[in-house]
């Protein structure tokens, strides 16, 4: 049923017109189907009402004054590309519809045009909505359900931490959260995003000291006539993660600031800004305060980004959670290659105590994963690739493929991230997982 249920709210057609006669009996048309319509002669007064939650669709007349169809189409798709949108086209309006459904409007409909047609399609396109929903609202419940994305962590630092980020969370303030690498910043800021009032909204992370190689600036900040509103734009009614913010270069924190000082973005090339409505949260490995002291990092930014701070402690602070780390990272290892959890030998235990985990949780994960593999030595103990399950074998071909990508390159981190094509965390992730030692190619020896 087109006009169901969903998540309890009535489906509804938005219809958005600036021709009085056409809105009025195409409304009246969608009332007699029994479909619930809310008629707009305004785009801006329609994309007001929507937001990532929308249980509906949209269909909208190409030309209008102010913001034409294919204007509205791509806003609301950057809101939630999983809108459906069905265009309705004058005459000499169908190539600009055609590139709409290429970018992913849902139908166009040529005028004149029968309504029965327009209500067909309406109607399939209400019920692929209500079934987004549906899945979206399934799957959120059985990650809260699994408890997923855990903050493992029972000494007193880390049940602190966990009450606050907690609190905060439901605050919908900006976040600064501060931490070395791998201690878990990532981690707190999805958690500040799954437990807040915008979970259902976009998470969006932005590793800033990758830009502008990985992501460049239009594809961040959006380009005035390209087909992607950029990344800033996508988070909106969302949370924005700033990943290593300390690293970012100093020529965008001045865009960036706009972003976070007003709320607003303007497209690479455009003129207009658009409004935002977003949660910052950003992270950092350095103390900023230095990093303004040194001139890399503007104090107006920082100013503005340290609304709250939060610490995560590096994992020498909280030594006793480390067994606690490992066991878990050890069951979800072994079931991610298939095997049974292995027995923890003296060895493993000695080094559990013992060693110091400069690379904090990442390292304790990435130990457990040889440990399930039975290797947690470097490179010993496996026989022939023969021997070996598809995901060790995946594994050993994911190791070989990013040293011969390091040989490539010379060592250069850079040239790698542009071979392989992933981001530079889950670079540093995989070397470490591998135990790539990065100098050993930067001197040559491969
Ligand atoms: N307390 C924790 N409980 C469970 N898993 C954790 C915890 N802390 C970190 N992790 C896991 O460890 C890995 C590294 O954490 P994360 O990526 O959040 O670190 P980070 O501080 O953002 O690292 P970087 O500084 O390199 O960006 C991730 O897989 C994360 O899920």
């Amino acid at each position: 049923m087109a006009s169901g249920k969903s998540a309890g709210a009535t489906m509804r057609v938005l219809l958005v017109d600036d021709d009085t006669t056409l809105r009025g009996a195409l409304a009246q048309s969608f009332e007699l189907a029994g479909i619930e319509v809310e008629p707009h002669a305004d785009p801006q007064g329609a994309l007001a009402t929507i937001d990532a939650d929308f249980a509906g669709m949209v269909v909208t007349d190409i030309r209008m004054p102010g913001m034409d169809g294919t204007e509205l189409f791509r806003r609301i798709a950057a809101i939630d590309a999983d809108i459906p949108v069905i265009l309705m086209t004058g005459h000499g309006d169908v190539p600009m519809a055609v590139a709409a459904l290429k970018q992913g409007a849902f139908d166009f409909v040529a005028k004149p045009f029968a309504a029965d047609h327009l209500i067909a399609s309406a109607q399939r396109a209400l019920e692929m909505r209500r079934l987004v929903l549906e899945n979206r609202r399934l799957r959120l419940a059985a990650e809260e359900a699994q408890g997923a994305y855990p903050l493992i962590g029972e000494t007193p630092v880390m049940m602190r931490l966990r009450d606050m980020v907690r609190q905060v969370a439901q605050a919908d303030v900006d976040v600064l959260i501060e931490g070395e690498t791998g201690t878990g910043k990532e981690l707190v800021a999805l958690l500040l995003h799954r437990w807040s009032a915008r979970r259902t909204r976009p998470f969006v992370a932005v590793d800033c000291a990758a830009l502008p190689e990985t992501i460049a600036e239009g594809e961040l900040f959006g380009q005035a006539h390209g087909r992607t509103p950029g990344r800033i734009m996508a988070a909106n009614r969302g949370t924005l993660f700033l990943d290593e913010v300390d690293s970012m270069a100093l020529a965008l924190q001045g865009r960036m600031l706009r972003v976070v000082e007003e709320r607003e973005v303007r497209a690479i090339g455009a003129e207009e800004r658009q409004m935002l409505d977003l949660r910052i949260v950003a992270a950092a490995k350095s103390d900023l305060a230095g990093a303004v002291a040194e001139g890399r990092f503007r104090a107006d930014l920082l100013y503005r980004l340290d609304a709250v701070r939060l610490r995560v402690p590096p994992l020498r602070e909280r030594r006793a959670d480390v067994p606690l780390l490992f066991a878990h990272f050890l069951r979800e290892a072994a079931e991610r290659f298939g095997r049974e959890v292995p027995m923890i030998d003296a060895d493993v235990e000695a080094r559990l105590l013992s060693h110091d985990w400069p690379g904090n949780v990442r390292e304790v994960r990435n130990y457990a994963g040889r440990v399930a593999l039975g290797l947690p030595g470097e490179g010993s103990g496996v026989g022939s690739d023969g021997s070996l399950s598809l995901p060790e074998r995946v594994e050993r071909f994911e190791g070989a493929t990013i040293r011969a990508a390091l040989e490539e390159g010379g060592g250069d981190v850079r040239a790698a991230l542009v071979t392989l094509g992933i981001p530079r965390k889950t670079f540093y992730d995989k070397i470490q997982r591998h135990g790539i030692d990065l100098n050993a190619y930067r001197q040559g020896r491969g």
